[in-house]
């Protein structure tokens, strides 16, 4: 069974569907209104001595999820699919990050981390810091649309909605950082405004132990959306990248 997601209307589909393999099931989608989405791939979650590292996650597989997702993304741009690159994080002065009123503040465990080793003050998620960079092996160019957000979902308090409804945009591919908390939380929030999500499991890492991957993915799969692979993706976008630039007769 493959589920149709939306494309190809008026707002300026390109009929060049394509078949995703998925759990539970294949997806067939339109890459010019669908975004891969790149959830928070900065210093604070992927890089030694970032924040997840300070704060005593283990991040020996970010490496890796880097790697991959460098490939899901050179396969989205020549597929024509808008890249999306999620920031999370603060102003330097964490006004944003909401005082002693804010279930945020008792949460985050990048400020919980700044209370408990004050040397750290003002470094963990700051804005124009080296913690909240993206990591350079994965920077944006020109044409892609970079969100910052305050808190774990990038659909609360942010353009993402607005901007993705402009592009007739309905299917959201996700990789990133952490499976588990950011990426869970914009693919829920997705759900319930109508978008299809489909998480990249290997362009993905949890925050926490090996089950919260497990979990959030089964999750996924089982309520709120599919999961595939940067394989069978790059695979399935490929079947539209070649078919406006090769010259008649050439297969
Ligand atoms: N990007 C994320 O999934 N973040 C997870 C935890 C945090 O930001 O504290």
């Amino acid at each position: 069974m493959t589920i149709e997601t939306p494309g190809t209307g008026p707002l300026g589909g390109s009929s060049r569907r394509v078949t995703l393999p998925a759990r539970p099931e294949a997806l067939s989608l339109d890459p010019a209104q669908s975004a891969l989405v790149v959830v928070d791939m900065q210093n604070a979650y992927a890089s030694k001595g970032g924040y997840l590292d300070l704060a005593g996650f283990d991040i020996s597989g970010a490496q890796a999820v880097i790697e991959a997702i460098v490939v899901a993304v050179r396969a989205a741009r020549e597929a024509g699919m808008v890249v999306v690159w999620f920031q999370n994080g603060w102003d330097a002065d964490y006004i944003e990050a909401g005082g002693p009123g804010s279930p945020n503040f008792h949460k985050s465990n990048a400020l919980k981390t700044m209370r408990q080793r004050p040397e750290l003050a003002g470094t963990l998620l700051a804005k124009g810091g080296w913690d909240y960079a993206l990591v350079d092996a994965l920077q944006p160019q020109p044409g892609d649309i970079v969100i910052p957000k305050p808190r774990y979902s990038a659909f609360y308090n942010t353009q993402l909605d607005t901007l993705l409804r402009a592009r007739g945009i309905r299917t959201l591919v996700f990789t990133g950082i952490a499976t588990n908390v950011c990426v869970e939380s914009t693919l829920r929030d997705g759900f319930f405004l109508e978008y299809f999500g489909i998480v990249l499991e290997d362009a993905t890492h949890q925050a926490g132990p090996d089950y919260v991957q497990k979990a959030a993915l089964y999750n996924i799969e089982t309520f709120f959306g599919w999961v595939s692979n940067v394989t069978d993706f790059c695979g399935a976008v490929r079947q539209a990248a070649p078919a406006d630039d090769a010259p008649e007769g050439v297969p």
